[in-house]
């Protein structure tokens, strides 16, 4: 598995706003949207292009432009629905598939309670978008689902990772494709409740509003 801390300064200063308690949501909503777009420009250094003969005003410029199939974009309900414009913008043509799963506060197991995927997914490129990798064991479950439909290339596109999350990826399922995770930060730790410290709180009560 590959993990790709995207060190840049304007990742940095959005990020140091979006972790701020005080950002209200209609900022954070933004931030993370403008945020996606500059990680996923590192995320998708690898998509598959095919070479083009395009004419232009002058001449037949040989030019590469993306490949089919098409890579798909799967966000992660709810958090990784804000994530998601800021991803197409970058990838019109991809398809988009959705996994809802809400991680239980008690146990830290998930549950997924939506999942709309194309059955077949061998030989697509998977972009996994979801703010936060913490225990790791809804990135783990999500590209479980993947991996069982024939995907062995996925990218998952955080914003902030814990160490004990990206471990446990690694574990799960770093031998069995390639994966790699992109992320703003890799963090210090998880407290006592599985948040990430000093992370941003949670991302999903953060852009939506508490429901439960
Ligand atoms: O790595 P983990 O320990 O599994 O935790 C990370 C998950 O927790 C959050 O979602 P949450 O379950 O809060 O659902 P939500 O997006 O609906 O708020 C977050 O968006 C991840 O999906
Ligand atoms: O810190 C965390 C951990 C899990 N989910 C979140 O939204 N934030
Ligand atoms: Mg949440």
């Amino acid at each position: 598995m590959r993990l790709l801390v995207a060190d840049h300064p304007l990742i940095n200063h959005k990020l140091s706003v979006l972790r701020d308690a005080r950002t209200p949501s209609a900022v954070f909503r933004l931030l993370v949207d403008e945020l996606v777009t500059l990680l996923a420009y590192e995320a998708t250094r690898e998509v598959r292009t095919e070479q083009v003969d395009i004419t232009t005003p002058v001449a037949v410029a040989h030019c590469r432009r993306l490949a089919d199939p098409r890579p798909i974009v799967v966000p992660i309900l709810r958090a990784g629905l804000g994530m998601l414009e800021g991803m197409t913008r970058l990838l019109p043509t991809a398809e988009v598939g959705f996994l809802g799963m809400k991680r239980d506060d008690d146990t830290l197991e998930v549950e997924t309670y939506a999942n709309r995927l194309p059955e077949d997914l061998s030989g697509r490129q998977c972009f996994v978008i979801d703010p936060m990798l913490a225990t790791g064991h809804t990135l783990v479950a999500a590209i479980d689902y993947l991996l069982e439909r024939g995907a062995r290339d996925v990218t998952a596109i955080c914003l902030i990772a814990a160490p004990e999350g990206v471990a446990a990826l690694e574990a799960a399922v770093g031998q069995r494709a390639n994966v790699t995770v992109v992320t703003a930060a890799v963090d210090d730790s998880l407290n006592e409740h599985a948040y990430i410290v000093p992370g941003l709180g949670d991302a999903g009560d953060r852009l939506y509003g508490i429901v439960d």
